[in-house]
């Protein structure tokens, strides 16, 4: 298991990714290196022990794993000035780009690497992140060790690449729909009587507790909520109130929101 990963592109999910690969001792920090061009905001991980560098072709030539993790619109450009330096027989190419397919990456680096879509999603950091993952012509060692490095750092599940952008929304931006929920939550707790800081924590703590009872006992949300709910009681009145004024329906219309907008865009 000493293989050596760049991650290109130490942005957000980037830094994260590096954040958790090292907090779970899936990698020793020095086999991991992580790029951009403005190495100023990596010192944390420095500290660490990883390698930071804004020379991604001295990443290139150091690691065997290629985690690719620049903005959508900085791919092709990146992998251009990769292509020369990479080779099918020592690299792996790992992309957590939005919307950027396996055909995209083929096109600028030839069709002789095995590649991976993985889509992560911020508690990568805090080994909590769901991702879904896609495979081309990997081997099976080779799934494996993705697998394991994605599984260290939360859950992990296969899908087809078509549904890529499906699991983009529902899994990374899921992320940020979650947070607004929290937020809304401890709004309405101060509203009430808490202080922000007790709001938060109620807040926070209840979704995790919800989340697991779903992650746990394998249960429908529904079957759940019937526990929660006495007949004419309070959680009902304010539960039919918010369908009332549309909650279901307005995170059912941003999601497929921000679905026609990766799809629009590509
Ligand atoms: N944020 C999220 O929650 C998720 C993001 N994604 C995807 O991950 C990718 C990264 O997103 P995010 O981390 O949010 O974006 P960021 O902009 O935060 O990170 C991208 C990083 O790439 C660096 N960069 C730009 N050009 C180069 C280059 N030529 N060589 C090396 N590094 C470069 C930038 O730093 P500098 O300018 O210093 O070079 C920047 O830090 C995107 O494609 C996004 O769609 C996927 C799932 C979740
Ligand atoms: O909105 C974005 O650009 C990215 C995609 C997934 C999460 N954030």
């Amino acid at each position: 298991m000493n293989k050596k990963i760049a991650i290109i592109g130490g942005g957000n999910l980037g830094m994260a990714m590096a954040e958790g690969l090292v907090n779970s001792h899936f990698i020793k920090p020095e086999h991991l290196v992580v790029t951009k061009r403005n190495i100023s905001t990596l010192k944390s991980l420095e500290t660490k022990g990883v390698m930071v560098s804004n020379d991604n072709a001295e990443a290139i030539r150091y690691a065997e794993w290629i985690i690719l993790a620049v903005k959508p619109f900085q791919i092709k450009e990146v992998l251009a000035s990769l292509q020369p330096l990479l080779d099918p027989q020592k690299h792996v190419l790992v992309s957590v780009v939005t919307g950027v397919w396996i055909k995209d990456i083929q096109e600028i680096v030839g069709d002789r690497f095995a590649v991976f879509r993985a889509m992560p999603n911020t508690a990568i950091a805090i080994q909590q992140s769901m991702t879904c993952i896609c495979a081309h012509q990997a081997s099976e060692e080779q799934i494996q060790y993705v697998s394991a490095l994605f599984d260290q750092l939360g859950r992990s599940v296969f899908i087809e690449e078509k549904l890529m952008d499906a699991a983009t929304v529902l899994g990374a931006c899921g992320t940020a729909y979650a947070m607004r929920y929290i937020r809304a939550n401890i709004q309405g707790g101060i509203e009430i009587g808490f202080s922000a800081a007790t709001a938060s924590l109620i807040a926070a703590q209840t979704v995790k507790g919800a989340a697991e009872l779903l992650l746990q006992k394998n249960t429908h949300p529904e079957q759940e909520i019937d526990k929660v709910t006495t007949p004419k009681g309070c959680t009902i009145a304010g539960l039919n109130e918010m369908e009332h004024q549309g909650f279901s329906s307005s995170l059912i219309k941003g999601i497929v929101t921000s679905y026609k907008k990766i799809v629009d865009d590509m």
